[in-house]
């Protein structure tokens, strides 16, 4: 049975972890015209948002939010998601699931430090480059024994889904750790690890305080 998940739960974690509700109201309350805004490549910002004033194959005709009126290719637009969709855990829930809106998303959560984001069973991690408070016994014990979709997105969350498996299952458990040279695989790997030992060393006594 699924514990109730109490932000409290996670704490000086939380901030880096899940949006309130109210923040989650304040971006749906937005208003957005989906047929107009659209992400067009730009080799400095990898995308940039655009205003289609005129569709027209290639001479299709944008306005960049510095003012700027470009004529492009309609084929090299990509259709942007609503603002309700801002900050997803799970980037395969998004309506618009193109190249840009997975690096839009990805750039507003690590924007506010929130460096895991799943997309469908993978767990993407962003190499912050600096201590965050999100790695605490505390956090482990918020993780432990949760279903992977009812938690914010951790590595603990794929940790815990593994050991779970392991302990019902009875069988060996794999997990693929990759990304470029410097993108975390060490770092990920230890909390894994970390969340093993301290969820198999202290068990039920790790609600009760730990360590
Ligand atoms: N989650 C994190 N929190 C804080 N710092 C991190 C995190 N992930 C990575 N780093 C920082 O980035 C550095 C590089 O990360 P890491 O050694 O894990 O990369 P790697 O993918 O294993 O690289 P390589 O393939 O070259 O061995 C770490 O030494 C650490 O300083």
């Amino acid at each position: 049975m699924s514990r109730f998940l109490d932000l409290a739960e996670f704490g000086e974690a939380a901030l880096y972890i899940r949006l309130t509700n109210l923040e989650h109201l304040a971006a749906k309350a937005q208003a957005f015209d989906g047929t107009k805004r659209s992400w067009l490549p730009d080799d400095v910002e990898a995308y940039v948002e655009v205003e289609v004033k005129e569709l027209n194959g290639d001479k299709t005709t944008v306005e960049t939010k510095d003012g700027r009126f470009l004529v492009v290719k309609e084929d090299d637009l990509q259709p942007m998601n609503p603002p309700k969709f801002d900050m997803m855990e799970d980037m395969a829930m998004l309506t618009h699931l193109n190249e840009a809106s997975v690096l839009f998303n990805m750039r507003r959560r690590y924007s506010m430090w929130m460096v895991y984001t799943y997309s469908g069973l993978f767990c993407v991690a962003v190499n912050p480059y600096k201590w965050l408070p999100v790695y605490s016994t505390q956090v482990i014990a918020a993780y432990k024994g949760r279903r992977r979709l009812e938690t914010p997105p951790h590595i603990y969350a794929v940790a815990d889904n593994a050991y779970t498996d392991l302990l019902k299952n009875r069988e060996n458990q794999s997990m693929l750790i990759t990304g470029e040279s410097g993108a975390g695989k060490t770092v990920n790997t230890k909390r894994v690890i970390q969340y093993f030992a301290i969820v198999a060393a202290l068990g039920e006594n790790l609600k009760k305080g730990g360590l």
